[in-house]
């Protein structure tokens, strides 16, 4: 089963226009960064999602450029946009036209060999930044009893409605009424030929997918969203955004922190050290309980000792059996998300291994990758250095790797 999500964003945002030369709301920065990066960063870090289709506007392909670019500035990022990012396809004059081409488009990209039954779709706006992995999870989690289903929220205000003179008609009953948000995901064929369906009869203007699937007979599942996933549509959305957005900007961020890690291991007989997330050949590996990974128990350890939080055997016992041959990079992420569960970010990372064997030379160029993609941050922010200990002392006995990690984090100014 692969998973496909349609981003559309070929809108022209004219609800939220302060004057005619601002670019469409998706483009407009909140936070720092482009309202359609955050969109598109939740879809590319989620696990849900195989690959994304983004449809945008013709006259918009440079404003899409730039966020193709901020995306090449985040290692991880960039990785997961070279195997899950499709090219993005030009939509139409209605949200239902940009959802069809991007349908379309899905249907030429998918491999023709490969049955279309089972593949699920989600779309969504681009104009929604605040769409998580769990949101995903749970439309994900639907599709396996439902053909189509869509997120929203039962409404929680009382619901007037009014004249044209805006004068109360009626109280509406809110009992089973809800607001309808995105994602809304389906049965790949099923809503492909819906939307092919309306096409081809000159429909053009249902407001969301959910109404086509309806139209076209199904039932559709609501799903919990949530009260944060709001689209952003007028000015005011902006303004909101960019206040719970903004926290995240490196502006705010004026408490500098720097940590030290420091870690050993010995050889034992075997064919592999990994080191730094890498894999490295040779005639002996590193004995530990994980794999002994003691680059990235180093950093771990910086890391955890700049933001005052312990180290890496309080979070992960070496007396806990489910750290056995653990990979590290799990540890090292762990570490990050603490970083960012303060709102905080990684300045830069500067790391030394201390051996006489293996080589590190050769591999430094991969090791930076790896730890860049594993902490999520620009690979100019990763130093790897080496060295040996000149045949000194139990490194310089060819008995064991130590490692050496210095991190600077920033984090928002709190106490
Ligand atoms: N022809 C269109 C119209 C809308 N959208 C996308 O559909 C989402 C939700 O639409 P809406 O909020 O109505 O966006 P706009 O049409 O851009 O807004 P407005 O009506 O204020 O111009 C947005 O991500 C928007 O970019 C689209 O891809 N193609
Ligand atoms: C699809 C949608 O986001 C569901 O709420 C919404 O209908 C699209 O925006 P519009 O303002 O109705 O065009």
């Amino acid at each position: 089963m692969t998973s496909y999500a349609i981003i559309v964003a070929a809108g022209k945002g004219a609800r939220a226009k302060r004057d005619k030369d601002q670019v469409p709301k998706q483009y407009v920065k909140v936070g720092g960064k482009a309202v359609l990066s955050w969109t598109l960063e939740s879809f590319l870090t989620s696990d849900h999602i195989d690959h994304i289709q983004v449809v945008i506007s013709a006259s918009d392909d440079d404003l899409y450029q730039t966020v193709l670019h901020a995306t090449q500035d985040n290692c991880h990022l960039a990785n997961l946009a070279k195997t899950k990012l499709l090219p993005p396809c030009h939509g139409g004059s209605t949200r239902q036209l940009s959802v069809f081409a991007g349908l379309q488009a899905l249907k030429n990209a998918r491999p023709k060999d490969e049955p279309a039954e089972i593949d699920h779709v989600h779309i969504h706006d681009g104009a929604r930044p605040f769409v998580n992995n769990d949101i995903l999870q749970r439309c994900e989690e639907s599709l396996i009893r439902n053909r189509a289903c869509l997120v929203g929220m039962p409404l929680s205000d009382t619901i007037k409605r009014t004249n044209n003179l805006e004068e109360i008609e009626v109280t509406l009953d809110r009992t089973n009424l809800w607001s309808a948000q995105t994602p809304q995901s389906f049965q790949l064929p099923f809503i492909l030929t819906a939307h092919e369906k309306a096409h081809a009869e000159g429909i053009s203007d249902f407001t969301d997918d959910a109404a086509v699937a309806e139209w076209a007979g199904a039932t559709v599942q609501m799903v919990e969203g949530s009260r944060n996933n709001i689209k952003i549509t007028t000015q005011e959305d902006l303004t909101m955004a960019e206040q719970t957005l903004g926290q995240f900007s490196s502006a705010l961020l004026t408490d500098i922190r720097v940590g030290t890690g420091y870690d050993v291991h010995a050889f034992d007989p075997g064919n592999v050290c990994i080191i730094g997330g890498v894999a490295i050949p040779h005639d002996k590996k590193l004995k530990g309980h994980s794999d002994a990974d003691v680059g990235l128990h180093a950093i771990t350890d910086a890391i955890l000792g700049a933001i005052a939080d312990g180290d890496i055997g309080t979070h992960f016992p070496p007396s806990d059996p489910q750290w056995k041959g653990a990979k590290s990079d799990i540890f090292l992420k762990d570490a990050v998300r603490r970083v960012n569960d303060l709102g905080g970010k990684i300045s830069n990372i500067d790391m030394t291994i201390v051996c006489e064997e293996p080589k590190i030379g050769p591999h430094r160029p991969a090791i930076r990758e790896a730890i860049a993609d594993i902490c999520s941050i620009s690979i100019n922010r990763v130093s790897v250095k080496a060295t040996t200990s000149e045949r000194l002392g139990f490194t310089g006995r060819k008995e064991g790797v130590a490692a050496i990690a210095t991190v600077c984090i920033r984090l928002p100014e709190y106490d």
